[in-house]
């Protein structure tokens, strides 16, 4: 959904969808590397419900230096979104971006406007597909986390999954040490893989990016998994989502890499 869809739905159900008694007050502000931060913001009560389903993502609403027209973006909340209270984001910051520029320069106790319901999100259904195969890059890793976060933590939902997460250099990998922890709860359930544009010397993760190659590495070729067994989520950059997913344009449409490996469109969705 591009982001003027995004804002007139919003405009249209901003009655009905406004959740956080219109706004909510940050909390903390943690750099988690150069260009990104983790933003905790409190909902008016402690108690209060996040009221998200897995998986779903956050409008936010605001006024960057005092501007008459609103900035309007969505985010996706990292935290556990059955906990009441509080919302977690993870922004990166673009720089001349807007609200990514706006959302880091607040400081504990400044206010945003937050709804919910829009962007509608993707409805998971727990052992719908037996294996998940989760692709980002960069800030597309958020609607991942959230994912694999909600399918473990459900006792009751057994799909597998596997994360293959594109980065420019190691210090990127910020949820690193989350990811692992559920690598280590989860043996043979979860398994994710970094790949580094520009790694670190002595980088334990393959230099590049997100291709057939690595794929094929992780197992997610026509050849490792049964090509109904799988959905894929992918969610990145727009270059990295045309490699993956393919491109129209002028002529004949380019296929993608996922294509490629015999995945079907409708085994694709990306975020
Ligand atoms: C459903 C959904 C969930 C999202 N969740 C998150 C999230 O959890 N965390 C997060 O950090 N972002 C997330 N985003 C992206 C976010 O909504 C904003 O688009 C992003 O923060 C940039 O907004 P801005 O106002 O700062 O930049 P803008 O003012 O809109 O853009 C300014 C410039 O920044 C650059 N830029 C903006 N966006 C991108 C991009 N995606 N890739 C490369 N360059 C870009 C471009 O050069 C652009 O010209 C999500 C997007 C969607 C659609």
């Amino acid at each position: 959904m591009n982001i003027s869809a995004i804002a007139a739905t919003a405009v249209a159900g901003v009655g009905a969808y406004t959740l956080y008694s219109r706004s909510v007050r940050l909390e903390s502000a943690e750099p988690v590397s150069h260009d990104t931060k983790r933003l905790r913001f409190a909902l008016p009560d402690p108690d209060q419900p996040t009221g998200l389903s897995l998986t779903s993502a956050v409008l936010t609403i605001s006024w960057p230096n005092g501007s008459w027209l609103p900035t309007i973006r969505p985010y996706t909340p990292i935290n556990d979104i059955s906990k009441p209270g509080f919302i977690e984001l993870l922004v990166k910051h673009y720089p001349g971006g807007k609200q990514s520029t706006h959302l880091h320069s607040l400081k504990p106790n400044d206010s945003i406007i937050m709804i919910r319901g829009v962007p509608p999100g993707y409805r998971w259904t727990a052992n719908q597909h037996p294996h998940v195969a989760l692709i980002a890059g960069g800030a597309g890793i958020t609607p991942m986390y959230q994912l694999t976060r909600g399918i473990l933590n459900n006792p009751e939902d057994k799909t597998n999954i596997t994360l293959v997460w594109g980065v420019n250099s190691d210090t990127d990998i910020f949820l690193r040490e989350e990811f692992s922890a559920l690598e280590k709860n989860f043996p043979g359930r979860f398994r994710a893989v970094y790949v580094v544009s520009n790694p670190e010397p002595g980088s334990l993760h393959p230099k590049g990016y997100v291709d057939e190659q690595i794929l094929d590495k992780a197992g997610l070729s026509g050849k490792d998994v049964g090509k109904n067994d799988t959905k894929v989520f992918v969610c990145g950059p727009p270059a990295m989502e045309k490699a993956l997913t393919g491109a129209k344009g002028f002529g004949k449409p380019k296929s993608g890499i996922l294509a490629e490996l015999g995945y079907t469109p409708a085994q694709i969705h990306k975020f």
